[in-house]
C-alpha cells in the first residue's frame, strides 16, 4: 500500500468525506477477499428482520437486533497491515480503530439509508471487488439534497465531522458482488458505553 495518496476529490464532495483511489494493489484486494470469504459470515440482523448482505464484525460488534454493543473475537492478524494503512489514510492512531465489519454484497444486496450508530466516530471503509456509488442524502426543506460518491475497488474512505453525523448514507443494490471492510472508533458515547 503506498503511503501516501492522493485526494479523489480536489474539493471534497462534501465536508468529511475524503477518498482515494489506488489504496491496495490488486493482490491485496484478493488475498483480503479470500480471508472475507473464509469468514462465517451471517445476514445482517435488524429488529428480527434478515437483511441480504453478509457480515461477520470483529474487535466490537453491534448487535442491532438488540441494540446493543459488546466485544468480539480481537482483529485477525490478516486485518491489521490493511487497518494501520487505513488509520494513516484517515489521520488516527492505529489503536484508534477498533472495530472492524466486513460485509459481503451479493447481487441483490445493499444497504439501506442510514448513520452509522452514535458509539462509533470515524468510518474509514476499503472497497473490494466491484465499482459501487455511495449515495448522500440529507433533508432539506421539504426534499434532500443528495450527493453520489464513486467508490472503486481498492479504493478507500473516511466519513468524519459533517459527512458522519449530518449526511445518510447508503448503498444501492449491487448486480455483482462486492466486499467491504469498514474500522471504526469509539465515540465519547462508545467511550463510556465500553467503560461502563
Ligand atoms: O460497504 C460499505 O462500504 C459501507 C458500509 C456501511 O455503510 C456500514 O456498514 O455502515
Ligand atoms: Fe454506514
Amino acid at each position: 500500500m503506498p503511503a501516501a495518496f492522493a485526494d479523489l476529490f480536489d474539493t471534497p464532495l462534501l465536508p468529511g468525506l475524503a477518498a482515494a483511489d489506488g489504496f491496495l494493489s490488486e493482490a491485496e484486494e484478493q488475498a483480503l477477499i479470500a480471508h472475507i470469504d473464509a469468514q462465517t459470515l451471517e445476514p445482517f440482523r435488524f429488529q428480527g428482520w434478515l437483511g441480504k448482505r453478509l457480515t461477520t464484525s470483529f474487535g466490537w460488534s453491534y448487535d442491532f437486533d438488540r441494540g446493543a454493543f459488546d466485544q468480539a473475537d480481537p482483529i485477525p492478524e490478516w486485518l491489521k497491515s490493511v487497518k494501520a494503512c487505513a488509520a494513516a489514510f484517515a489521520g488516527l492512531p492505529d489503536d484508534d480503530l477498533v472495530q472492524a465489519l466486513l460485509i459481503r454484497y451479493d447481487p441483490g444486496a445493499g444497504i439501506g439509508w442510514h448513520r452509522d450508530r452514535p458509539v462509533f466516530e470515524h468510518v474509514v471503509g476499503v472497497s473490494l471487488g466491484v465499482p459501487a456509488t455511495m449515495r448522500f442524502r440529507r433533508r432539506r426543506g421539504a426534499g434532500f439534497e443528495r450527493v453520489s460518491a464513486p467508490l472503486a475497488p481498492r479504493s478507500v474512505y473516511h466519513l468524519s465531522g459533517e459527512a458522519r453525523h449530518e449526511w445518510e448514507h447508503s448503498i444501492a443494490e449491487m448486480e455483482v458482488t462486492r466486499w467491504s471492510i469498514t474500522f471504526r472508533s469509539f465515540s465519547e458515547r462508545g467511550r463510556r458505553a465500553r467503560d461502563s
